[in-house]
This record gives structure tokens, C-alpha cells and sequence, in this order.
């Protein structure tokens, strides 16, 4: 067996009569010779299919589809639905997305694909841990499930069910210059407001009245100023980026080391250094390096390696949002 098989049963938590079994999925894949410079991600994928397992799920190199398991090869390995032992809890437009996304990557970790909202439904909380994990992707027992909410970090009612669900959730909030992220948030609303059906009421809560609310006019400056220059503290545009008081909030529930704060600067100048922050926080074992990412001088952005996972950039969605910005 070669050095990075190895690695990779090491990772996977599967063992060497997965790879050999009929029924594995791994069983066509080529695993190149021993190589420091190799990418770790690189022998993964197979050249026939371009697919590559990751944790319970096979994943497309080219297109990123994810498919389960078959499910004997589950119960094998082991895989579940588990409750998040980890959760991005914000903040909204810090960089969230792109987070989520080139973390997923890791071996050892398994990231909910899309936005739960579990815990700030007071409908899906009653339904419990249990609740929590069904909505959740499998994991293997090695894998950390995470999710992410952004939102999270402003409702202070996410809290307590989540200290009684996961006492020892580990939270990871990537923070970037508060103004910078009330205009980005300003321009999202903006777009969702003349897009979406039902327009800006979709944007504000039932009781609107009694809590920071969302108001978006159709200038950030009329959104955020009254005419006599002050500043509309309520308006959740302002309220969301003052960061300290949301991780006072939290940080009289969890630990201070159950928290690590980025700065999304780092993650559009040297996301290494923020994916190895994370990597130490959460106790995986190493997977990100220089390796893993390229600069696209187009958008301006750090991309995971393209030739493995072309879709790992941003997508059209945020692309748009960024060109009506500039406009
Ligand atoms: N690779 C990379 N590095 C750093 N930053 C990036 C990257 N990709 C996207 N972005 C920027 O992230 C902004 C969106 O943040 P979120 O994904 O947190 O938004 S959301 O809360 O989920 O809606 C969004 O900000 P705006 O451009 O202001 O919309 C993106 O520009």
C-alpha cells in the first residue's frame, strides 16, 4: 500500500478491505507513487470517472455532484447523520459561502451543503437533536459535521438550545470591516428586493417592530442615516457588524476556546493561513497548503486547486451581487 493510501485510510477511517471489497466504490481508483510535492487530494480521484470519495459521499471532480454511498458500503464505514459538532456561525457577507465551501474539501470534515436554519426555527428546534442530525449530511465517525448559518450570530435565540444540544459546539465566525460588510449586505437585500416576489416585506421579521430590524431604502446612505445624520442603530444593515456585542452574547454560554474568529481579509489575501487556522482549531489533521490554492486573477479571489474542482470558486450568484456593486 503506498504512502498517501495510507494517508488517505487514515483520513477516511475506512479500512483496506474497503478499498478491496467488490462493493467499493474506491476499488478503480490509481493512487499515484510517493511524492511530497503530490497534492493529498490528488490520488482520490478517479481518472476513469473523475469522481473521488470523500467521507460517505462519492464526489465529481469536474462538476462537484455528490452522491451517497451505496448502503452497505455505509453501515461499513460507519457513516451517519450527526448533529454538528461545529458550526460557521457568522458573519452574514464575511466570506461565509466561500468558507463552507473550500472547507468541505477536508477529509475530515463533513459541511451541511446548504443553510439548515435549524436553529433559528422554532418549528425544526422543538424537533430536537435527533431533528438536527436528520437534516444533517452523513459523516464517518473520524469526520467533524459542521454547518453553516451566518445568521446564527445575531439571534440570541439559537443559544440556549444549542448549549443543551451540543455543550461543546466548537464556533467559527470570519469577520470582515464592518462598513464594508453593511454595504455588501445592503447590495444583497437590494438585489433580493427587486428580484424576489413579495419584495422587501420578505426582509422583515413578524415582530419587526420589537427587535433590529431590516431597513433598506433604495440608497445605503437613506438606509442607514435619519436626515439629521444620525445613525439608525436599529437598522439590522448597522446592528449586524457590531461584532462585539453578538460574541458577548455568546460567550456567556460557550467558552472562550470553543471560538475562533477570522478575519475575512485573510481569506481573500492568504487563505492558508485561515484553513490551517481552522484545521488547529478543530484538531484535523493538515490538508491545506499553497498547494491546494490558486489566485484567479479574474475574480480577484483565492480558488481551490481548479483542476480538481473547478466549481470550488465563486459562484454566479455572488459574482452577480459583487458586478452590482461596482455598477
Ligand atoms: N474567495 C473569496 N475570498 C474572500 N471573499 C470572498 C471569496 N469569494 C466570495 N467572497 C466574498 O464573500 C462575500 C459573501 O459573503 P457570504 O458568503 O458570507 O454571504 S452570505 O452571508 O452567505 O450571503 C461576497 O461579498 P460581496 O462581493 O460584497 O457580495 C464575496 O465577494
Amino acid at each position: 500500500m503506498s504512502y498517501l493510501e495510507n494517508q488517505f485510510l487514515e483520513f477516511t477511517g475506512s479500512s483496506s478491505e474497503d478499498f478491496d471489497s467488490e462493493f467499493s466504490p474506491t476499488k478503480n481508483v490509481t493512487f499515484p507513487e510517493q511524492n511530497t510535492n503530490q497534492k493529498l487530494t490528488d490520488f482520490v480521484v478517479n481518472k476513469t470517472t473523475n469522481v473521488f470519495q470523500h467521507g460517505c459521499y462519492m464526489r465529481g471532480a469536474i462538476k462537484g455532484i455528490k452522491k451517497l454511498l451505496p448502503v452497505d458500503v455505509l453501515s461499513g464505514l460507519g457513516c451517519k447523520q450527526r448533529p454538528p459538532e461545529a458550526i460557521v456561525f457568522g458573519v452574514k457577507k464575511g466570506g461565509t459561502t466561500t468558507l463552507k465551501e473550500f472547507l468541505a474539501f477536508h477529509p475530515g470534515v463533513s459541511v451541511a451543503p446548504k443553510e439548515l436554519k435549524f436553529l433559528s426555527s422554532s418549528f425544526l428546534r422543538k424537533q430536537g437533536l435527533e431533528g438536527y442530525a436528520s437534516l444533517m449530511p452523513y459523516s464517518l465517525p473520524t469526520q467533524i459535521p459542521i454547518e453553516k448559518k451566518p445568521g446564527y450570530m445575531v439571534r440570541y435565540r439559537c443559544i440556549e438550545p444549542l448549549k443543551e444540544m451540543v455543550p461543546n459546539c466548537k464556533l467559527i465566525a470570519i469577520l470582515s470591516d464592518p462598513v464594508k460588510r453593511a454595504v455588501s449586505d445592503f447590495v444583497h437585500l437590494s438585489w433580493v428586493r427587486d428580484h424576489r416576489e413579495g419584495g422587501a416585506s420578505e426582509l422583515l421579521p413578524k415582530h419587526a417592530h420589537q427587535m433590529p430590524h431590516y431597513e433598506v431604502k433604495s440608497t445605503f446612505e437613506e438606509s442607514v442615516f435619519y436626515p439629521n445624520g444620525s445613525l439608525k442603530t436599529w437598522n439590522t444593515l448597522l446592528d449586524t457588524s457590531l461584532y462585539y456585542k453578538h460574541a458577548k452574547m455568546w460567550m456567556g454560554y460557550f467558552p472562550p476556546e470553543n471560538f475562533l474568529f477570522l478575519d475575512s481579509s485573510d481569506l481573500v489575501y492568504n487563505p492558508v493561513r485561515t484553513f490551517q487556522e481552522i484545521e488547529e482549531f478543530l484538531g484535523l489533521p493538515p490538508f491545506f497548503s499553497e498547494h491546494v490554492f490558486h489566485f484567479n486573477e479574474t475574480k480577484g479571489f483565492y480558488c481551490v486547486c481548479a483542476i480538481l474542482f473547478i466549481r470550488a470558486c465563486l459562484h454566479p450568484k455572488a459574482d452577480r451581487i459583487q458586478l452590482s456593486m461596482i455598477e
